[in-house]
């Protein structure tokens, strides 16, 4: 199972494939526009989400609300590209339009200038327009489809904003997952922690005042999971690692932990690790989940946290010096419209990446065309391991 995404962020539209999802699951564009919804809400976005409505088209792979087998394509329209049609479209333009278009001013926060140098781009603009996180929607739509797989297995991905600016929303275990998912939909900041929601909202809401912009973090949580999902035998069957690797792999990500990650680094063992128990019902399980859901780069069957770090946003109205690649003479990076803090964002951004790999790893783990059979073989596995 794995997908592409293509587009750029003021192009026509987004497009997203997927090959490996078996046949005959339930899959309507209803489940994915859901959660694209949910992506372009959120207390701290900018003028682009007013313009945007993110609605899926399916292209191919699913005939009267089921999967074919065949390879899932999935468009979304950039509402905003009829106000870029002369800076975007495809034909060639003349040299004078060209020069007065340019890019040539780097964003510092952005992939602008390692990108023109890589690529060898003049216009910054070949550059920013893919590395945008409008390309996130197209990861959405992914993770939506896996989430949508996952759940008819009786797995649940939820995510949400844990911190902001410093300000940390409470440990809430005692919360369902039903209840998570509600919060989530909800709420502005899409925080568990009702009480903490409008300080968290102030700080973005005074950032922008200030011109300057705020990160944080999201956290993602998943029930049903069952123990053995991954690998040990080997670093790249480890799907910790996976995860790990799609949560920083979103613009912006600059950290990932597991449980209670990085704190684990100034406890000792005695209170990190998760004494096991067994009851006859529900067989072995951990006293505590301080790691997480993972042991040994395989799941534990208790439910999985996952961190991810948010920096705050690059683009700033206060201005942050650069310099120009054509004139090189230094200049102040001003702009016309960003988001200030775009965490809520991204951590349903977050649920869809690590749905898709837990996904993914369900399914090379129980290879199956058809989804039935796929949910029969995850049942009967799910009976070995109470009976283990
Ligand atoms: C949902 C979401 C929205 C974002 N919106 C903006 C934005 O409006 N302005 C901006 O400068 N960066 C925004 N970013 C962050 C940049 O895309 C990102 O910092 C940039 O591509 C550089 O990548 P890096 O931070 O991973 O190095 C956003 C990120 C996400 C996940
Ligand atoms: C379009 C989205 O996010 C964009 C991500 C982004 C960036 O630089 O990453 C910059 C902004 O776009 P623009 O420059 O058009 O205002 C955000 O709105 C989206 O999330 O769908």
């Amino acid at each position: 199972m794995r997908y592409l995404t293509a587009g750029e962020s003021h192009g026509k539209q987004l497009t997203t494939i997927i090959e490996g999802i078996p046949s005959n699951l339930s899959l309507t564009k209803d489940d994915i526009n859901a959660s694209l919804l949910r992506r372009q809400k959120g207390h701290g976005r900018g003028k682009r989400m007013q313009i945007e409505k993110d609605l899926v088209e399916i292209a191919s792979g699913v005939r009267h609300g089921y999967t074919l087998g065949s390879p899932i394509s999935m468009v979304i329209h950039n509402d905003d590209f009829k106000h870029w049609i002369d800076v975007m479209g495809e034909d060639p333009i003349s040299e004078d339009q060209q020069i007065r278009r340019t890019v040539t001013r780097p964003r510092p926060g952005h992939a602008d200038l390692n990108g023109a140098m890589k690529y060898g781009h003049r216009d910054i603009r070949n550059v920013l327009e893919r590395s945008s996180a409008r390309e996130t929607a197209a990861r959405v739509a992914a993770g939506a489809v896996a989430k949508t797989l996952l759940s008819q297995l009786g797995i649940e991905v939820i995510g949400y904003v844990k911190e902001i600016a410093g300000i940390v929303a409470d440990d809430q275990q005692e919360i369902t997952i039903k209840e998570r998912q509600t919060i989530s939909e909800e709420s502005p900041v899409r925080t568990l922690d009702k009480n903490v929601e409008q300080k968290m909202m102030d700080a973005i809401d005074l950032a922008k005042k200030e011109g300057d912009s705020i990160g944080g973090v999201a956290e993602v949580y998943v029930e049903g999971m069952p123990a053995g999902i991954g690998s040990y035998v080997h670093y790249d069957r480890k799907l910790d690692g996976r995860i790990a690797g799609a949560v920083a792999s979103i613009n912006a990500f600059k950290g990932v932990e597991f449980g209670i990650g990085f704190e684990a680094a100034r406890r000792n063992g005695s209170r990190v690790h998760d004494e096991i128990a067994w009851e006859k019902e529900r067989g072995y399980y951990r006293k505590t989940n301080r790691l997480g859901g993972f042991e040994g780069g395989m799941t534990t069957g208790m439910p999985i946290v996952v961190k991810g770090v948010m920096k705050p946003i690059p683009t700033l109205y206060k201005p942050l010096q650069s310099v120009d690649i054509e004139s090189k003479e230094p200049f102040q990076a001003s702009i016309e419209r960003s988001d200030s803090c775009a965490v809520p964002a991204a951590s349903v951004v977050m649920e869809h990446v690590v749905a898709f790999e837990l996904a993914k790893g369900i399914l090379e783990q129980f290879p199956n065309d058809q989804f039935p059979k796929l949910k029969k073989a995850l049942d009967e596995y799910r009976e070995e391991l109470r009976c283990f």
